[in-house]
């Protein structure tokens, strides 16, 4: 491994957070992290399960009406800000370790995990206090007014692709309205969360308001929280049959659920548009963090006068990017995050094969890598509409691209899809970026850019993407009960 980034951080045994205290399971109980760059073991995570998550969320209760509440609204949004200055004083680390957890280039990590999760902090932490509550005279009849509440105990799980960067996308809004929270990082990813629980405690978050419980999903913490009856709220973010299976169990104490699911974005280029910008941009939107972002466009679609060109500049520049060890300086694209996955993404690269696609660029793990969850950036074309690749996430460094001739068609095979979480547009036509924007059943539409974020905007998807928003007021929304209060005069 040449140029590889110098780095003295080492892995951790993560252990659970619960009332300001590390602990392991009541029975011992560990898995092995596995490094997906190396195959090697980086540590042991704590194995929760029920028992964990009850004392977990008896924590969060009592916390609810501790200090936490009678705290003034501006000592919470120090504690906040707080959290994020933290997180940037040990960014170098967070970002080795979030690098080492999921196969992602750490300059990738450092130079937007880290710091997004730090903003995500500093944001809500002056966004709260700027949040006003309504009143209306009615008449010289009443005076009404509303106040907000904390929901209670929220439960927080999360998936292992930007594992910082969405918990604290989370839990920044959370503790700012005055809730307590039980969190449940992804078996795969615990590094970087447990990390987070020092921080927290470190910038004054009195104990037992947050509290983090490692360990797997059905059967184990993540059924544990979302079927616990004193937990109030579900904040998830992960695949939709994973949703099904939480609203289900959440069913029966009719938990309030924010759903943040999957996604199989299209990507529309038109013939006007500019292309080296497009390059350029579907460059990232294909294959940044190894295409794991639910975000990415998987599905390019290209009008048919530049298809030809689109593809050879497309591929010429995919064929330039460097796939190897997180930590080398040079490193464009990482590893997948587990054996399991990497054997999942492959095997559409096998479906695609049986369904005859070309395969322009990839489809292969790069020379020289015996060991590690590498997979060279793969273009597939010539797919029908019906191929598995081109109708199910498959969540890697695998796009498809397909020729258009007319808006109405492109429009129609956009939406041919049970997802709709975003959708990005290319074309200097004003009229025709609103008239598509408008026809797609996408929650967040890019037109010449992609994820390009402002935290104030709703963030989410429709259909199979998810339930709900967040960004600004959408997250204070979803993580306070408002009250009217009706006086009579
Ligand atoms: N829309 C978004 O903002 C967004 C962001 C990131 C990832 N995602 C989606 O997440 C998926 C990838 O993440 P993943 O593979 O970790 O998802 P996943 O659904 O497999 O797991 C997510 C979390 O849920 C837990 N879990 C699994 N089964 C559970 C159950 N029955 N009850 C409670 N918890 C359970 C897991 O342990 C993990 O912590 C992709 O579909 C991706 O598109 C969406
Ligand atoms: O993989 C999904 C990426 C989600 C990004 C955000 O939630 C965000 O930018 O707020």
């Amino acid at each position: 491994m040449k140029m590889q980034v110098e780095t003295r951080v080492r892995a951790i045994n993560c252990l659970h957070f619960i009332n300001g205290q590390f602990v392991e399971s009541q029975n011992q109980k560990t898995f092995d992290n596995i490094n997906p760059a190396t195959e090697e073991v980086l540590g042991t995570v704590a194995e929760g399960g029920k028992e964990e998550v009850n004392y977990a969320v008896a924590a969060a209760r009592r916390a609810l009406n501790g200090r936490w509440k009678t705290m003034s609204i501006v000592e919470r949004s120090k504690i906040l800000r707080r959290i994020g200055d933290l997180i940037l004083e040990r960014q170098e680390e967070l970002a080795h370790l979030e690098s080492m957890d999921t196969g992602k280039p750490f300059s990738l990590a450092n130079s937007v995990d880290i710091p997004r999760a730090a903003f995500n902090f500093h944001f809500f932490a002056d966004y709260m206090i700027s949040v006003n509550t309504d009143s209306n005279m009615q008449d010289d009849i009443a005076l009404h007014y509303t106040y907000r509440r904390p929901v209670g105990v929220v439960g927080i799980i999360k998936p292992w692709n930007l594992p910082l960067l969405l918990l604290t996308w989370k839990l920044a809004p959370c503790l700012a309205m005055g809730n307590t929270a039980v969190i449940k990082p992804a078996e795969w990813t615990p590094m970087t969360a447990t990390v987070l629980m020092e921080i927290c405690k470190e910038a004054g978050v009195p104990d037992g308001v947050v509290n983090l419980v490692h360990g797997f999903g059905p059967n184990s913490a993540g059924a544990a929280i979302s079927e616990h009856p004193d937990v109030d709220a579900i904040s998830f973010i992960g695949e939709p049959r994973t949703g099904t299976a939480i609203m289900k169990s959440a069913a029966d104490s009719l938990k309030k659920l924010s759903f943040e699911l999957g996604g199989k974005n299209p990507n529309i280029i038109f013939a006007d548009a500019d292309l080296d910008e497009v390059i350029e941009t579907t460059i990232k939107s294909s294959f940044v963090n190894q295409g794991e972002v639910c975000l990415c466009g998987s599905r390019i679609y290209v009008e048919r006068p530049i298809y030809e060109e689109f593809l050879t500049r497309f591929a010429e520049r995919v064929r330039k990017l460097k796939v190897g060890h997180p930590l080398e300086a040079d490193t464009n694209v990482g590893a997948l995050v587990s054996k399991e996955h990497y054997d999942r993404v492959n095997s559409y690269i096998e479906i695609a094969r049986q369904d005859g696609a070309a395969i322009l660029t990839g489809g292969k793990r790069p020379d020289g890598y015996e060991k590690g969850y590498y997979l060279e950036p793969t273009i597939l074309t010539g797919l029908d509409r019906n191929s598995r690749c081109v109708r199910e996430e498959i969540f890697g460094p695998v796009v498809t691209v397909m020729p258009f001739d007319m808006e109405e068609e492109v429009i129609m095979q956009a939406n041919d899809t049970h997802y709709g979480l975003s959708a990005t547009i290319w074309t200097n036509d004003l009229r025709r970026a609103h008239r598509v924007a408008h026809s797609l059943e996408a929650g967040i539409i890019w037109v010449n850019t992609w994820f390009l974020r402002d935290l104030r905007t709703p963030f989410g998807g429709m259909k199979h993407s998810g339930i709900g928003r967040t960004g600004g007021m959408h997250s204070i929304d979803f993580y306070s009960e408002l009250s009217n209060v009706t006086i009579k005069l």
